[in-house]
């Protein structure tokens, strides 16, 4: 059965070698797997296409070497090409996450099949109007946010006019409602936050410095991850 099918979304967290404040980005995702993270997206806007497939293969491993290749979906960040050249390697990519402005949603699905996940960023502008209506039937979850301005992403919740929306916990309980899909939170998601997340129904937060610029990222990420299934007893 493929990860597809068990999909959780619940604690995801998405890495590059940009976030890690210099440290070497492999360790981190091995801190976060074993932390209890539940999926992973490879995401760089610096690094080869060589240097992205040689990423995506370590991280194929250390969610191996967990035991968790079953249960712990493993995406990369906008790249078809890179997904398609790593399973071209025999390594074991599970997705893809894609924005609006990145490679349709159909093109993936018809490049890498039915057993892979594909996730899409959902619009800033008219978002719930856009989440009740938007053609989903070849998506798995749509990621939102930001909760929070962000230094990782500082563009992200633009606006038409240029501005930056950020979403409150109604907005994404809103949402949690509306969507006819799993919905995955972040942008600026810190620990704090949790509780408040969790109780609006959403079916998990992504993180990338909440995780890879802590002084210590597998304490963190076990932290997050606890917290999150504290606050969403009926979801465990
Ligand atoms: C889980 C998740 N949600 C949203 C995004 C943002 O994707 P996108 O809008 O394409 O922006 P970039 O990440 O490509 O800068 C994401 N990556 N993951
Ligand atoms: C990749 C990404 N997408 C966002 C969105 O709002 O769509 S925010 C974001 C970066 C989140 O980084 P951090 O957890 O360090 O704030
Ligand atoms: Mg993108």
């Amino acid at each position: 059965m493929s990860v597809r099918n068990k999909l959780d979304i619940s604690a995801y967290f998405v890495v590059g070698p940009e976030n890690t404040k210099g440290r070497p980005v492999v360790p981190i995702i091995q801190d976060a797997v074993e932390g209890g993270f539940t999926c992973l997206q490879i995401r760089s806007k610096t690094v080869s296409a060589r240097e992205l497939i040689q990423l995506t293969h370590r991280a194929s491993e250390v969610i191996a070497q967990a035991g968790k290749s079953d249960t712990v979906a493993l995406l990369v960040d906008d790249r078809l090409d890179v997904v398609l050249a790593a399973r071209k390697q025999g390594i074991k990519v599970d997705g893809i996450h894609v924005g609006q402005s990145d490679i349709p949603v159909e093109v993936c699905r018809e490049y890498l099949g039915d057993d892979s996940i594909v996730g899409l960023s959902a619009r800033t502008h008219e978002l719930f109007e856009y989440i009740k209506t938007a053609d989903v039937s070849q998506i798995d979850y749509f990621g939102a946010g930001p909760l929070h301005e962000t230094k990782t992403k500082p563009d992200c919740g633009l606006n038409l006019d240029g501005k930056v929306i950020t979403r409150s916990f109604d907005d994404i309980a809103k949402l949690a409602k509306l969507s006819p899909i799993p919905v995955v939170v972040g942008g600026g998601v810190k620990l704090a936050d949790i509780p408040q997340l969790a109780e609006t129904g959403v079916d998990g937060f992504f993180v990338v410095s909440a995780v890879s610029e802590a002084d210590n990222p597998k304490l963190e990420a076990a932290k997050l991850v606890d917290t999150w299934k504290s606050h969403t007893p009926l979801k465990r």
